[in-house]
């Protein structure tokens, strides 16, 4: 009877199902203690391409599912889910190109199942028997795909180490707009928990099912990667599509207005995707992923006339309006002045110091979450924007930044703790695995 058998490797669920995982992939699944067993039980397995173990779903309780597979990843101008989970992940020391390969054709096999709503592998959480550590976690059974998308991405330690390694054979390869962000003014980052070799980017309707996905992703990956550093957000804080209604984030303020949106292919291939243009030809259709975890003086801000808080950000706060008059959607008329000659929308204000118009019109897609992780003994709590930002290059980002952190009013109530540039390959066709194109260069 299933689940209540002695090990028996010839009696094991279908091999063939498992042809998927590679045998270190189904090994961080089963764990550490249950190597003896289940290894005997492996024999040979290959890995499988994406798409060839059609898997099916378990639970219906929010169906809704974006293909993983498509000309970019999703996750980018996939309309903005309400809950996120991002990790970064280190590669162990003294592994080689091979196994950075394997790691990502079992994650690319085990991203395009969970994105279906369906367990990370064919033995689920129930199907593997008594005697063995069960396949998936289990936490997400019922609660279906619930819009889950998983986005991958490359730090710049990939390619070349900090000290000069070339640990996977990357280092001729790395593209030139693959640059590093400057120390930006309100900077207090910790090295630590900031940047990495890997990033996985996990966003869901339910929050279960986001940090389901990164924590079978983790699993998969023991012994070949490690977690470096982790965040959890909640209530999305921008919108990537004209369906959307604009949310707040936790200064009260609508976020996401001027968003880039999945409606405007022309400025997304201008501003997100890397171009031929641009090339190299394995990283076109690609972008960037700028990770900034920011620290809001939340109780500070509270503290602040509501004129105040309208004057910092440039916009008023119930419709999100810009001052120089309007709706929403109207544009800003920075040289609108008011009876006194000032200035309707302050030259310091937010919304003056990163719009287009001052910044040589660049423009990024915004894709961030609130997130409060406790408080500080002080009773303040540690609350504010995981901010994420898509953009073709990692300097043009840091331009904006640059002009919003020299004079922008926003940047008092602010402080920067986390950091990270990741390179996001372009999506996969149904025979690929993310990143594939990049070692074949
Ligand atoms: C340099 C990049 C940016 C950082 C860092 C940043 C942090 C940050 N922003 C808000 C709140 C708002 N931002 C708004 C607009 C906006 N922000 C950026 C860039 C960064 N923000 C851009 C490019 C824009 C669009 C400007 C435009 O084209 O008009 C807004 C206004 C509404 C909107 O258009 O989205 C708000 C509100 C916070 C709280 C924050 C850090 C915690
Ligand atoms: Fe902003």
């Amino acid at each position: 009877m299933k689940g209540s058998s002695e090990p028996d490797a010839s009696a094991e669920p279908g091999e063939s199902e498992r042809r998927g995982l590679s045998r270190r992939g189904l090994f961080g699944l089963l764990g550490g203690g249950a190597a003896g067993i289940a290894i005997g039980a492996l024999g040979t397995i290959g890995v499988q391409q994406a798409t060839s173990t059609p898997p099916t779903a378990v639970g219906e309780s929010d169906g809704l599912t974006y293909d993983f597979g498509g000309v970019h990843q999703a996750g980018i101008i996939t309309p903005a889910q309400d809950r996120m989970h991002f990790a970064a992940f280190d590669m162990r020391e003294g592994l080689q190109r091979a196994d950075l390969i394997e790691l990502l054709q079992d994650w690319t096999y085990a991203a395009s199942r969970l994105t279906l709503g369906a367990e990370v592998a064919p033995g689920g959480a129930f199907g593997g028997g008594a005697y063995y550590p069960p396949e998936d976690s289990g936490e997400a059974v019922g609660l279906g795909a619930s819009g889950l998308t998983i986005t991958f991405g490359f730090g710049k330690s990939l390619f070349i180490t900090a000290d000069g390694q070339d640990r996977f054979g990357l280092a001729s390869i790395l593209p030139d707009h693959f640059t590093e962000l400057p120390v930006l003014v309100n900077d207090f980052i910790d090295p630590a928990l900031s940047d990495g070799d890997l990033c996985i980017q996990a966003c869901a309707n339910d929050p279960q099912v986001a940090v389901h996905a990164i924590r079978n992703l983790t699993r998969i990956a023991m012994g070949r990667a490690r977690l470096r550093w982790s965040q959890l957000g909640f209530g999305r804080t921008s919108s990537t599509s004209t369906s959307q209604a604009t949310p707040r984030n936790l200064f009260g303020l609508k976020d996401g207005t001027n968003n880039l949106k999945a409606e405007q292919p022309g400025p997304l291939g201008e501003h997100v995707w890397i171009s031929d243009a641009q090339g190299p030809a394995w990283a076109v259709n690609g972008t960037y992923m700028v990770v900034r975890r920011i620290a809001m003086t939340i109780e500070v801000w509270d503290g602040l006339q509501l004129a105040e808080q309208e004057r910092v950000t440039g916009r008023d706060k119930v419709e999100g309006a810009p001052l120089s008059g309007g709706t929403e959607f109207t544009a800003p008329d920075f040289a609108a002045k008011g009876s006194n000659g000032a200035p309707l929308i302050d030259e310091r204000s937010h919304v003056f110091r990163v719009h287009p118009d001052q910044n040589g019109g660049i423009r990024m897609l915004r894709r961030g979450y609130n997130y409060v992780d406790g408080n500080d003994a002080q009773g303040r709590l540690d609350a504010g924007l995981f901010f994420i930002a898509f953009v073709n290059a990692p300097e043009r980002f840091a331009k904006v930044h640059k002009n919003m952190a020299r004079d922008d009013l926003f940047v008092e109530y602010l402080k920067t703790n986390r950091t990270g540039v990741f390179f996001v390959p372009p999506g996969v066709s149904a025979d690929e695995y993310v990143g594939q194109r990049m070692f074949e260069a």
